[in-house]
């Protein structure tokens, strides 16, 4: 989110002559507002000078690049629907937006189609946005939505590079959002989102939480800088920092033990909200604000320091003894990870089991599921090896699905897909032999080369 702090006045720092007209970017990367100004003014500036932009970039100067805003206002919105979306308006330097190929609409996908949309709900979509006690609006599901399933596909608004607030001065962190916002094609979508604009319930700050100034909207901060605090994610783009505004994602409440959890592709530049469990109609679809690993008493000081806001989940506003016995089941997650690979290391099978099923029953409880991806290969190899197919099938299915189920599985990925598409065809001959001889395919026979602990195996 960007800082809503004094900026340092660096932009004074960078003569314009070593700027303007420098380097070899192609003519729509313009380096300086002089060298703009020009072209626009003059008669000889046709939008193909701004190509594969929509709109010519408009650029602020600092301490070493200049900061611009590139559009592309007829990029995807949400959903990946036919038609023109609502654009995409990005804030960074000039030699980024045409060396990182992730960020330039000339190589960009930003019509690709949901790469899985056999998983998307659509048309309409499972949820409707509606008040919710003590949050302002949210997302309430309007029909049951199975784990697993994709509820919204949310491409960016608005990407801006987070260090760039702290390079400009205050008014041109605002003017470089501003123009960002008013360019888009639906400019009301975000600026909507502003706590202070229509259609938009403000939540949390007037019940007296939020005694944070940052997180106070002054009466000096514009609509866009209000939007960016309030409802920006941090994502990463080729290795770097953006703030992303989602306009759709915007309206989902964070939740310390949310039904659904996000996952940001960098080749679309998407947010997908993915079910974790399944979700009742009526119930809000909630989204976790907070890093995985801390008390409830930092969760809550992070959400009111960084995000502005009070939170008033359900576990947040429970009794100080559900709030502990939660504390202490989230502590035991990391050291339960650790000890089923040491178990496992060592050859305790049963062990580890037992400690990898206690491990899932705890982050289930704590509705923490998303953080365990690369976790269940671990008990699928364990169940492997002492013979119990069908947990190992189990595990070996969730482990394909967090490759192929949640993102794009990339190079490694497919790779890794393809093994496991062996695998699980393996696993399931093996069962159909075991049934075929009358067992149930629960329990294994030894297998050479265990240790002594999988003797013990029923
Ligand atoms: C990304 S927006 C979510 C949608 C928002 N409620 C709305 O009305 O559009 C984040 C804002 O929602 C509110 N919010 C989200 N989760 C909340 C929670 N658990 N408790 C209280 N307010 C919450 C806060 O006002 C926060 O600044």
């Amino acid at each position: 989110q960007p800082s809503t702090s004094e900026s340092s006045p660096s932009s004074s720092s960078s003569p314009q002559s070593q700027v303007c007209g420098r380097g070899t970017s192609p003519p729509h990367l313009l380096r300086h507002p002089v060298c703009l100004d020009a072209l626009i003014s003059s008669s000889s500036s046709p939008p193909a000078s701004w190509t594969p932009w929509t709109h010519p970039p408009h650029c602020i100067p600092a301490s070493d690049e200049p900061w611009c805003v590139y559009t592309n206002a007829a990029a995807l919105g949400s959903d990946s629907g036919p038609g023109p979306g609502i654009g995409i308006s990005i804030i960074t330097t000039p030699d980024i937006a045409s060396s990182d190929p992730l960020l330039h609409p000339a190589q960009h996908r930003f019509h690709a189609p949901f790469f899985a949309p056999d998983k998307l709900y659509t048309d309409p979509r499972p949820y409707k946005v509606r008040d919710v006690p003590g949050k302002g609006k949210g997302a309430v599901a309007i029909r049951r939505i199975e784990k697993g399933r994709a509820v919204l596909v949310d491409y960016a608004s608005v990407l801006a590079a987070v260090e760039y607030p702290a390079d400009v001065l205050r008014e041109e962190v605002q003017e470089l959002l501003s123009i960002a916002a008013e360019r888009l094609g639906e400019p009301g979508k975000v600026t909507g989102l502003a706590r202070k604009g229509e259609g938009r319930a403000s939540a949390g700050l007037e019940d007296g939480g939020g005694e944070d100034a940052e997180g106070d909207m002054d009466s000096e901060a514009s609509v866009m800088e209000d939007v960016m605090l309030t409802n920006s994610f941090g994502v990463v783009i080729g290795g770097r920092e953006f703030m992303g505004l989602f306009s759709d994602l915007a309206r989902f409440n964070h939740d310390c033990k949310p039904n659904a959890f996000i996952h940001f592709s960098e080749t679309t530049l998407a947010m997908t909200v993915w079910a974790a469990r399944d979700i009742e109609p009526g119930e809000e679809i909630t989204i976790t604000y907070s890093a995985a690993g801390m008390t409830s008493k930092e969760r809550q000081q992070t959400l009111e320091k960084v995000w502005g806001f009070k939170c008033q989940c359900s576990l947040c506003t429970s009794s100080p003894e559900a709030l502990n016995a939660s504390d202490t089941r989230r502590a035991q997650i990391p050291s339960l990870r650790e000890e089923v690979v040491k178990l496992a290391q060592k050859g305790e099978f049963n062990k580890a089991i037992t400690a990898a099923e206690t491990l899932f029953s705890l982050v289930e409880e704590e509705g923490l599921t998303e953080q365990m991806g690369d976790m269940y290969e671990v008990p699928a190899r364990l169940y492997y090896h002492v013979g119990n197919l069908e947990k190992a099938l189990e595990y070996t299915l969730k482990v394909k699905h967090e490759i192929d189920g949640y993102g794009f599985p990339g190079k490694l990925g497919m790779e890794k897909l393809k093994m496991l598409k062996g695998v699980i065809a393996r696993i399931e001959r093996e069962l159909k032999d075991k049934k075929k001889r009358g067992g149930d395919g629960s329990q294994g026979e030894e297998k050479p080369g265990d240790q002594e602990e999988s003797k013990h195996t029923k």
